[in-house]
């Protein structure tokens, strides 16, 4: 296929550019901070960036029915909203974690965590120093899984790829779920069979948990 990578620079941008040439797919469109390489149509846009690059991301993907998987976090709901609007047209895939793991996780949380239901609950993540958003995106697709008021403790340090864990505790016990992402690697894979993925479909919206429905 051919790709475009918006935040082609950064940690993500780079493994993914390396990656999916791996795998013999070819880079079109390498878009970063005020620069622009445009070579030809992109088949799927791959978005690990910053929310500010949302508009140019939409835009290279209108004008290309270009299909989208963005991992980048910090979106709000003005975000959401025109991804979905764009997923009328293309097919988009948006998640805060591409790991096979957290979405393990997330199933496991959607189907028990209403057993805890009176036990305390709280979250602790842990990520490298370089990191801009608090809290995570993965903490608060937790939490909205978990589907309660509770808190969210975040911690930056060293060079951490990504440590995600859920205490749930009553007066003598305690339950601890926890996920740690040993490489980055693990993320940019998920995006490369995320874009397999949306490679068959015309249009819609889905994340990442969709598209491992066969698989967990
Ligand atoms: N969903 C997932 O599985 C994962 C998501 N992420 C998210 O991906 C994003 C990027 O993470 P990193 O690569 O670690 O960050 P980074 O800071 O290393 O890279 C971001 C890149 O985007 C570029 N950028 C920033 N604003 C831009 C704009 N307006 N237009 C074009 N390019 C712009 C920067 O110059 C930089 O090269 C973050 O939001 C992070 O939370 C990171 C890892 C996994
Ligand atoms: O910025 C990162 O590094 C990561 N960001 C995602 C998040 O905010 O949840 C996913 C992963 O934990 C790494």
């Amino acid at each position: 296929m051919n790709f475009g990578v918006i935040g082609y620079k950064g940690r993500m941008g780079k493994l993914i550019l390396e990656l999916f040439q791996e795998h013999n797919h070819t880079p079109v469109l390498l878009v970063d901070k005020n620069e622009i390489i445009e070579k030809e149509k992109p088949d799927v846009i791959i978005d690990f960036s910053n929310k500010d690059a949302l508009e140019t991301t939409i835009y290279f993907c209108k004008k290309y029915s270009s299909n989208l998987v963005i991992g980048t976090t910090a979106l709000k709901e003005e975000h959401f909203k025109l991804l979905k609007e764009l997923s009328e047209n293309v097919a988009v895939v948006q998640s805060y974690n591409f790991s096979i793991g957290i979405n393990i996780l997330l199933d496991i949380l959607e189907k028990y965590s209403k057993i805890f239901e009176k036990w305390d609950c709280e979250i602790v993540e842990t990520h490298h120093s370089k990191k801009k958003d608090k809290p995570s995106g993965t903490a608060i697709l937790l939490k909205n899984t978990i589907n309660r008021n509770l808190e969210i403790h975040s911690l930056r340090l060293g060079g951490i790829p990504g440590d995600h864990a859920i205490f749930f505790s009553n007066e003598g016990e305690l339950i601890q779920f926890s996920h740690r992402a040993l490489s980055r690697k693990v993320f940019a894979l998920g995006a490369l069979k995320a874009a397999e993925f949306v490679m068959k479909k015309t249009r819609g919206f889905f994340t990442f948990k969709d598209i491992l429905k066969e698989e967990i």
